[in-house]
């Protein structure tokens, strides 16, 4: 059996409102779950029940309340329940994907610079490297419709779809083992929607880790090797 990719073991997550006199709010009691490479795990389960705070605690933003989080990163495993900040950096760099809904803009950067960064980064300050970088950005951008009239602007001003879509092409455009998807396809229509269904075909293809959520069925449908519902994970809904 080969190992998995992602491991979560009795991992427990309750909030603390602390504006609300430390009112506890339970939302896993405890999340066993495998991911491998070439899977592309759906997380189902009616709203609220938690599929935005999984896909949070894999990939670090929130703490697990207990448990375990382990990511098959390059130099070996790591357990993301209790990892160093400067560690977790080099692992969304490297290891961890993830692409919400809402691109995070940033002021005065062009479109085209904002998709090639992460494989530009890697380049240093090696003039070869950043032009194939600014090329696949191209590439990315071209496949997902962006007008090229846009490539030079910053998408601040952008339609949410086209921010949705440089949002996309930024975070997939250095593969990596392990991909979130927080509803990737909220607000495209129908062609670019296909496009990005092939691209995360194409990722489980390559052998990639994949967890996702998808409120349109049809994506879900499209793409999962495998569907999870939260709402096992919990002894109480809300
Ligand atoms: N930062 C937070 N602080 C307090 N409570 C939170 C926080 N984030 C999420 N919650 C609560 O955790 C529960 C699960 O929320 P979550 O957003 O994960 O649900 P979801 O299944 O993704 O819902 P939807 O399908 O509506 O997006 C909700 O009751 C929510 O209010």
């Amino acid at each position: 059996m080969t190992t998995p990719l992602l491991l979560l073991q009795g991992v427990a997550k309750r909030f603390t409102l602390h504006h609300q006199n430390q009112l506890e709010l339970p939302v896993f009691d405890a999340v066993d779950l495998s991911v491998s490479a070439g899977e592309c795990v759906v997380l189902d389960g009616a709203s609220g029940l938690g599929k935005s705070t999984l896909l949070k605690l894999i990939y670090a933003n929130y703490r697990a309340s207990a448990g375990r989080i382990t990511v098959q990163a390059l130099a070996g495993p790591v357990d993301l329940t209790e990892v160093a900040p400067r560690e977790l950096v080099r692992l969304r760099r490297d290891t961890i994907g993830y692409v919400s809904q809402f691109l995070r803009v940033i002021p005065r950067v062009p479109a085209l610079d904002v998709v090639a960064e992460p494989l530009a980064e890697d380049a240093g300050d090696d003039p070869a490297g950043i032009e194939a970088a600014r090329a696949e950005a191209r590439r990315w951008l071209a496949r997902l419709r962006i007008p090229e009239r846009l490539w030079h602007l910053p998408p601040a001003t952008f339609s949410g779809g086209e921010q949705q879509r440089i949002n996309i092409a930024r975070n997939m455009i250095k593969p990596k083992p392990l991909l979130l998807l927080d509803e990737p396809t909220a607000s495209l229509d129908a062609a670019n929607t296909a496009t990005v269904i092939e691209l995360i075909r194409e990722a489980t293809a390559r052998g990639a880790a994949i967890v996702g959520i998808f409120h349109d069925a049809e994506v879900g449908a499209a793409v999962a090797t495998r569907r999870v519902n939260v709402g096992d994970f919990r002894s109480t809904r809300p």
